[in-house]
């Protein structure tokens, strides 16, 4: 029986894909998995147990991903598997942010009592009024699975759309509308925008970066909107253009401490993946990239591993080496087996980072002294027996 420990709350329509042979455990310590959302874990002691973590969701910044990877943990994640949600709900702000909804509809629920108030509203309603989104410029920063989609919506409205990404990946190139203009330098892309909107993930390199420079660059009383990472928009710059008109309103899925006392400022409480269709496909994703690591050694969507798949084994035995990406370890690796008189009859190896990953199937079983051979070659972290 392979156990799995879950860590925040997943829906039960996603768990469906959990195999027979599989129980939910209520400790981490024993568990083969662990299957999470967003609780912080980089304080939490991680047992030599658990062999994989899957985020049922995108961004990975909760979990000591790197330092996992040496103790032979592959962490996975669930690409594009919330992107449309986050991507309507951001459409949907964009919107809103546009005209004063939320104002008006206040008015209207303060007039509740007030029998004059239909009459009333044709005297007031001037204080709401808005402006189009069609033909304004809009900043896409990040264009991975949610930018690309947020871009392509903007391009549907009939806005100017401009995404900067340095980093962007063919395949989001091929989802990417045409009339999306790449700019290569975000200060250029904050220029003259009426909207900048962010999707990227929080890491050394986007913490902090729309900051006072990028928001002095947008169009006075541009409309801001962070469904990224709380830190990706710096708040003591925020808060000041809030104050000085800059930005006329910022939504923000991040209920920080400073964010909920900021003036203009929409927070929704880190909903922008809350739809029972997402926390379902994410769940989903997640558990069947655990269930195929477990059961066959194969790896989809690693944050810390290379991709790997060699099917399910058809040997008599199936072994999975997870080491540091450092010359001779292939070497080292056959020189043991050769030794054995071990006949391989698949490998594979794969390299992401500083990690890699080499995985076989022999026509014999494998005698435990063979395993504690291969364990001891310096920098392996781990060696799975799959079968
Ligand atoms: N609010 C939510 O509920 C919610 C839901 C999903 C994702 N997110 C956040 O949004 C992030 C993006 O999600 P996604 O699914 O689009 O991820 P993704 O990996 O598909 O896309 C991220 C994009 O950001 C780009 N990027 C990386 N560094 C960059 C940089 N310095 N400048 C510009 N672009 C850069 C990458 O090249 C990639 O194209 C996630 O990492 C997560 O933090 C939040
Ligand atoms: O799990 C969630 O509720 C949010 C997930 C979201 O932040 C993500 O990074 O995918």
């Amino acid at each position: 029986m392979r156990t799995i420990k879950i860590i925040d709350d997943i829906v039960k329509d996603g768990l469906s894909t959990i195999a027979e042979g599989y129980e939910i455990v209520p400790d981490a310590e024993g568990a083969d998995a662990i299957l999470m959302r967003s609780t912080d874990i980089h304080g939490m002691e991680v047992p030599d147990s658990v062999r994989c973590i899957a985020r049922a969701g995108a961004g990975v910044n909760n979990i000591p991903h790197e330092r996992l990877a040496e103790q032979g943990v592959v962490v996975f994640n669930t690409p594009g598997a919330n992107s449309n949600a986050v991507k309507e709900l951001v459409v949907g702000l964009l919107l809103m942010g546009s005209r004063d909804v939320l104002g008006g509809m206040r008015w209207c629920r303060e007039h509740e009592d007030d029998p004059d108030a239909y009459a009333e509203a044709e005297a007031s309603k001037k204080a709401f009024v808005g402006r189009e989104v069609a033909d304004r410029r809009i900043g896409v920063v990040g264009l991975g699975a949610v930018g690309s989609k947020v871009a392509n919506a903007c391009v549907d409205l009939g806005m100017e759309v401009c995404g900067y990404d340095p980093y962007l990946s063919v395949d989001h190139a091929w989802q990417l509308s045409r009339d999306v203009t790449p700019v290569e330098d975000l200060d250029e892309l904050c220029r003259g925008c009426d909207y900048l909107t962010v999707h990227v993930p929080r890491k050394e390199d986007t913490v902090g970066m729309i900051g006072a420079a990028q928001l002095s660059l947008l169009n006075p009383g541009a409309v801001v909107l962070n469904y990224a990472r709380e830190d990706v928009v710096d708040e003591d710059a925020m808060e000041a253009a809030l104050a000085s008109g800059q930005v006329q309103r910022f939504f923000t899925d991040f209920a920080t401490p400073r964010s909920l006392h900021m003036p203009h400022t929409y927070v929704t409480p880190h909903t922008g993946a809350g739809t029972v269709e997402a926390e379902a496909s994410c769940a989903r994703m997640a558990v069947d990239e655990l269930v195929d690591y477990l059961d066959n050694g194969n790896i989809t969507n690693s944050v810390n591993y290379p991709t790997c798949h060699m099917g399910v084994c058809r040997g008599a035995s199936r072994v999975a080496c997870l080491h540091a990406n450092v010359p001779n370890m292939i070497g080292q690796i056959t020189a043991v087996l050769a030794d054995a008189s071990a006949n391989v009859q698949r490998m594979t190896n794969e390299n992401a980072g500083r990690a890699a990953y080499t995985m076989f199937d022999t026509d014999e079983h494998l005698e435990p002294a063979i395993i504690e051979r291969l364990s001891s070659i310096p920098n392996m972290w781990r060696v799975r027996v799959i079968k």
